[in-house]
């Protein structure tokens, strides 16, 4: 298998001024979903985890924001030790936008984004007013100000997409998980997020997005994170990781890499004939 691990984005002791996983480790049913993954991500910038389907992603992503337990392994974000904290502290600096929030139902679109205050509201208080502007803020970031009063479940897949990235956004992290964020999203909706995304690293938070579009990847990306049945196969910065031989190892299919015209980044044209 291709290694193009670059020394940039996978240094375990270069945990100062940047998310780093050290060696974490997941398993279930005895099988090893996520094997001893090291991944570094500097502070300010947007990595993108790829891989085939069931490679462990969304593990990987639930690992470092500490909703499932690693086994082994540690998580640092600027040296300080994430998963050794309490869970309402991690949650002021962790935040996790998936697509499949549980406790959604029955709430309107201002009261799921509303969520995303919780850790910064004290246990005996109630939301304030800068709370809400900050709710109306992230609605207004996603484009979904016009929805807020609308019941969560009577959006589009696309919309309620948009509204988990809100509910991310208003909990002001310092580390920004996403899940296949651009699941359900028409093109431009896709990178209007994607943009949001890159203007979240702009102001100094630390950026990590699951995503199946190599191209979304290769083209907004810092650095991109090869997954393949739980280990990290390839990183660092797209136009090395993002070759023929690596994407014929991993996805089984045959691409062609191109360069953008504009932008230098890697293009990736499926070999569809
Ligand atoms: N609770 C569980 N019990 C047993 N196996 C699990 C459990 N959760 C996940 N797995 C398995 O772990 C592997 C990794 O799953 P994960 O959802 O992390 O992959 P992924 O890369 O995000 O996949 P996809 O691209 O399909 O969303 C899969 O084979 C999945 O079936």
């Amino acid at each position: 298998m291709t290694d193009t691990t670059a020394p940039s984005t996978t240094d375990a002791t270069a945990g100062a001024s940047a998310l780093a996983a050290n060696r974490l480790s997941f398993r279930r049913d005895g099988r090893l979903i996520v094997d001893g993954v090291d991944i570094t991500v500097p502070v300010g910038s947007f990595g993108a985890v790829i891989g085939p389907n069931g490679a462990g992603k969304s593990t990987l992503l639930h690992l470092l924001v500490g909703t499932l337990p690693a086994d082994s392994g540690t998580v640092l974000l600027d040296g300080a030790d994430l998963l050794g904290l309490r869970r309402r502290d991690r949650a002021r600096i962790v935040a996790l936008s998936e697509q499949h929030g549980d406790s959604d139902t029955g709430l309107a679109v201002t009261e799921v984004v509303m969520l995303g205050r919780t850790p910064h509201i004290g246990r005996f208080s109630s939301e304030s007013e800068t709370d809400r502007q900050i709710v109306a803020d992230a609605l207004a970031a996603v484009g979904m100000d016009s929805f807020a009063d609308r019941p969560f479940d009577t959006l589009s897949g696309g919309e309620r997409q948009r509204v988990h990235l809100a509910r991310a956004l208003a909990q002001q992290p310092r580390l920004l998980l996403l899940d296949e964020p651009t699941n359900h999203l028409d093109v431009r909706a896709q990178l209007s997020l994607l943009s949001l995304v890159r203007a979240q690293t702009a102001a100094g938070i630390t950026a990590v997005a699951a995503l199946h579009d190599l191209n979304i990847a290769a083209a907004y990306a810092d650095s991109v994170i090869v997954l393949s049945v739980g280990r990290v196969v390839a990183a660092g910065a797209a136009a090395s990781v993002l070759t023929p031989e690596l994407i014929g190892d991993v996805y089984g299919v045959r691409a062609d890499v191109l360069e953008h015209p504009r932008t230098g980044r890697p293009l990736i044209a499926f070999d569809t004939t």
